[in-house]
Parts: structure tokens; sequence; C-alpha cells
């Protein structure tokens, strides 16, 4: 009998392979460590396949859920509430990061503020701040020959909304004395002016942080001048960060605290730090700036339009600009950045004492990124559809055409009748309740954005259930398969109340689930 050898001598594979007789011993070693090369690399690719179909198996069983809906909609908050239920460390490990994105929502804020003051002095002169019927550019075109219109400006509060608003304060901030003339129009001017002074630093840092977040990438259509974060973009941010580190920790005591109750090993960033020692300096500005008569009177008045994230943090700006701020779960709830593409998390939910991993795919909503959501639609089980009904008043960032709920009734419109989606357990999510009904109190007429809304009266109630209906309606008109559609009113930010609307939407996932499981 033969006993095996590694070159067979009748095998013409072995022929072809063997070494040539003349090689050398340089040679010979060279081939041998390339052969092991080989071999390494083979041996990888084996162990890469054998995770991925052990992947894939795995992933039969897991639920994938979708969260569906326009920018600003609310997915990311949600899938926050979700991280909050079922990995709350994870959260926690995330804050750094979110410091980075609340200081970028602030100091985007102010620049916005500063913007919309200085694209105003350029046509306004005095009298009133006109109401939104008409645009700031309809205004620039105005400026042109047929009619100049009226200025936001300090002398257009009246002396008792001077005395009954925090603007006596603010001009004594702003002023650093406190003794100008309240009726003086000019003195309003050069406090605006001496404010923008005081806080073009803090406003020039902006393109670094939206660079820290976004890792340097640029996304044409990024609206109001938002930054997009592709999927992982916390740890990313602390890379990034880290990169640029060169000089050791600091170590006071204030750094160490923060550095702390955050992450023990995540040492702090120094474009963050010394954003956060100018926003400490600034305080004073800042407010003085939010509470100034002009700012009042054209929020007042509709002509500066501030996001629900951008009026949270300056209201609470005293504690964000403290040396030693941590963010709380609510301001990481409240914080703002757009999604890109699509972005995958993971949890184990652990329901009736069976374990079952879910995906949870978190898209991004603006219209250049819809596009990315088809390849997810195969082999969902489940959606939520976010459609935030305090938006009856606002209009697309993409499409200023767009009333935003008509985009939002478009989009489910889509979702409802594709057929890749037909089988998929539907949720909707009318979302941004508290807003709206602020909105509603303030005395904003739903009519005046919606025509069809008609003389119906304007309560919340009664609005809500208008929206609703007609979500339903499109519901109805695509759904051969007769399939249910869940619906809840929400507000994610609310924690104890989504986290409820969460478990129940989690028990009909389930059932479903279950009940395909049994079919399959
Ligand atoms: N007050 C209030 N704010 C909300 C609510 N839902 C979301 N927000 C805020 O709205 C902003 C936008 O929410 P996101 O969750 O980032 O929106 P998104 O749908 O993920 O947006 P894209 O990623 O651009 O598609 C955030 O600042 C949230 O804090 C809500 O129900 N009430
Ligand atoms: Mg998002």
């Amino acid at each position: 009998m033969r006993t095996p050898s590694l070159y067979s001598q009748d095998d013409p594979i072995t022929i072809a392979m063997k070494p040539p007789s003349t090689e050398t011993d340089e040679e010979r070693t060279a081939r041998l460590a390339a052969e092991s090369e080989a071999k390494r690399i083979s041996e990888q690719i084996d162990e890469e396949l054998r995770e991925e179909r052990e992947r894939l198996r795995k992933r039969k069983g897991d639920v994938k859920l979708l969260l569906l809906g326009q920018a600003e909609s609310g997915k990311s908050t949600l899938q926050k509430q979700f991280q909050l239920m079922y990995k709350p460390n994870s959260l926690d490990q995330e804050r750094t990061s979110w410091k980075t994105v609340i200081y970028f929502n602030v100091v985007h804020t102010l620049k916005h503020i500063l913007t919309t003051l200085e694209a105003w002095d350029d046509v306004l002169d005095d009298d009133d701040i006109p109401d939104d019927t008409t645009s700031i550019s309809t205004k620039k075109l105005m400026r042109g020959g047929i009619s100049d219109q009226p200025s936001p400006s300090a002398s257009l509060i009246s002396e008792t909304a001077m005395q009954s608003s925090p603007a006596s304060l603010a001009r004594s901030e702003a002023s650093g004395s406190g003794n100008h003339s309240v009726s003086s129009k000019e003195s309003g001017a050069q406090q605006i002016a001496s404010l923008r002074r005081k806080l073009s630093p803090i406003i020039a840092a902006e393109e670094q942080l939206a660079d820290r977040l976004s890792g340097g990438i640029n996304v044409s259509g990024s609206g109001k001048g938002g930054v997009y974060v592709r999927s992982g973009w916390q740890a990313r941010t602390i890379e990034n960060a880290l990169g640029k580190i060169k000089t050791k920790r600091p170590s006071t005591a204030t750094d160490k605290k923060a550095r702390d109750s955050v992450s023990q090993d995540i040492p702090p960033d120094p474009l963050v730090q010394e954003i956060g020692r100018m926003l400490e300096v600034s305080e004073a500005d800042i407010r003085a700036l939010w509470n100034h008569p002009t700012v009042r009177a054209m929020i007042a008045k509709r002509r500066l339009k501030l996001d629900e994230w951008s009026e949270f943090f300056l209201k609470h700006i005293s504690r964000v600009s403290s040396p030693d701020y941590i963010p709380t779960t609510d301001d990481i709830l409240h914080a703002r950045i757009q999604t890109m593409g699509v972005a995958e998390h993971i949890f184990d939910v652990n329901i009736h004492g069976k374990s079952v991993t879910w995906h949870l795919y978190d898209v991004g909503g603006a219209r250049g990124q819809r596009h990315s959501w088809v390849p997810y639609f195969d082999d969902a089980n489940a959606i939520i559809f976010v459609a935030p009904v305090s938006a009856f008043d606002q209009y697309l960032e993409e499409d200023p055409r767009t009333n935003r709920i008509d985009d939002s009734l478009q989009l489910f419109t889509q979702i409802c009748s594709n057929a890749l989606l037909k089988n998929v357990h539907l949720v909707l999510f009318l979302n941004k309740t508290d807003l709206l009904k602020a909105k509603l109190e303030q005395g904003l007429k739903v009519r005046k954005y919606i025509t069809s809304f008609g003389e119906r009266s304007n309560d919340y109630e009664t609005v809500v259930q208008y929206f609703r209906a007609h979500f339903l309606q499109v519901h109805r008109r695509n759904n051969e398969n007769r399939r249910v559609l869940y619906t809840h009113f929400t507000s994610v930010v609310d924690t104890k109340a989504t986290q409820r609307i969460i478990g129940n939407v989690r028990d009909s996932i389930f059932r479903g689930y279950l009940q395909s499981a049994a079919l399959v």
C-alpha cells in the first residue's frame, strides 16, 4: 500500500503544481510563505461564509421593523425610545456624541436667528412687523420697485409690550448697561448688532461641528443647513475627535466629572470643549438675543420660524451652557440630526419568555433619501409609518410648494399600495400631537393652510380626527388584502406614553409574527 504523500507521483495537478527541481532555498522559502498566506485567506473566506450562513439562518426568525415617514417626522426619536426600552446602556454610551449634536443645534439656531434678522433689516425700516402672509423673498422682490414692506425693529414693540416682556432684561444684558431708551429704534438695532458681533466666534464654529458629525460628508439638499449622519455616526464622532486629539487628556476636576459620568475611556473632544467654553461665556448674550423684543415679535408674527428643537435648547440654555453639562435623556430625545440612508438597530425583545431579535431600520425621510428604502421592503415584517400632524402649516424643505401633510399622505399612499409590502403589518403614528395642540392654542387656523378643512371647528379633537380620516381613507383605497391598520396618536418625545404604545405595537407585531411563523 502506498503511503499518502503531499506530492503524489501520478496526479496531474500535483505534477503541474510541483516546484521546479531547480528551486533555490530562497525561492522555496518564498513559495512556502505564499502557500501559507493563500491557505490563511482561504480559511478566512470559509469562516466568513460560515458566519454569513449562520447570520442568515438566524435572521429568518428575526422581526424586521421599518420606520418610515417624511423628514422630521420623528422616526429617529422613536428609534431612541426603542433603544431606551430595550438597550438603555447603549444610549448612555452615546451621551458624549449627543452633546456635539446639541451644541450644533444651538449654534445653528443662533445663526438662523441672526441671518433672518439680517434679511429683514435689509429691507425693512419702521412701523410694524408684518405677519407671515408675505415671504422674505417676496419682500426682496418688492424692494425692486413695487412696494417696501415695514421692517422688524425694536421701535415696533409698544411700550407696554416692552415692559411686560423680558425685553428690558434682554436690553440691559445686551447693552451691558441697561440705560438705553426703551423706545429708541436705533438702540434696538445697535443691540442686535452688538450681539451679532459678540456671538460671531461661536457661529463661526458651526462648520467645524458639522464636519465632526458628518465626518466631512456633505449632502446636497440638506435643507436648512442641517447635518446628515450615516448609521454608526456616534462611534465615528468619537473616532473623528480622537483622530484630532494631539494633547494629553485634560485633568481638571470638571473634565474628570463629565468624563467619568459619561464613559471611562473617552477623552473629551477639544472642539466640543472649546464650544462648551464659548457657550458658557456667551450665555447672557444668547439669552439676550432669545429674549430680545425684536426676536420675540418676529416669532410672534411668525416672521422668524424656529424648529421645535431650537426653541427647546434655547429655553434650556443655562443648563446647556453650564461647564459640566451632560445631555439628559430628554435632551437626547429633542436633539435633531438628519438620518442618511438606512440605519439598522438590533435589539433582543423578550415576549412571553421567548427572546426574538428585532432589526429596526430607521431611514432618512427627505425626498433625496427615499430611494434607499426599497431594498428593505422584501423581507420586512412590519412598518411604523410616522406622520407629523403638527406640520399642517409647514412645507417641504426639498419642495417648498408641497404642504407636509400632503406629502405624508402621498407617501402613505405609496407605502399602502406597494406590492412588496402587501403582507406587512402596518402601524400609523400620527405624531407631534403636543406641537399640534400648542399651535392650535396659539390660534393658528388649519383652514388657512388646508382649504378642504373648511369651516370645521379649529379644536384639537376635530383636527386630529380630520387628519386621521384622511389617512384611513388612503389605507381603505389601497387595501386589497384587507389588512388591519393600527393607528396611534403620539408625541414620541414623551417617554412614558411612547413606551406604553411601543408595548402595544410589539404585542400586535408579535401576534402577526407568530401567525406567519405557524404558516411556514
Ligand atoms: N415636541 C415634539 N418633538 C418631536 C416629536 N417627534 C419628534 N420631535 C422632534 O422633531 C425633530 C425631528 O425628529 P427626528 O426623529 O430626527 O426626525 P426623523 O423622522 O428621523 O427625520 P429624518 O432623519 O430627517 O428623516 C427632533 O428634534 C425631535 O426631537 C414629538 O412628538 N413632539
Ligand atoms: Mg432620522
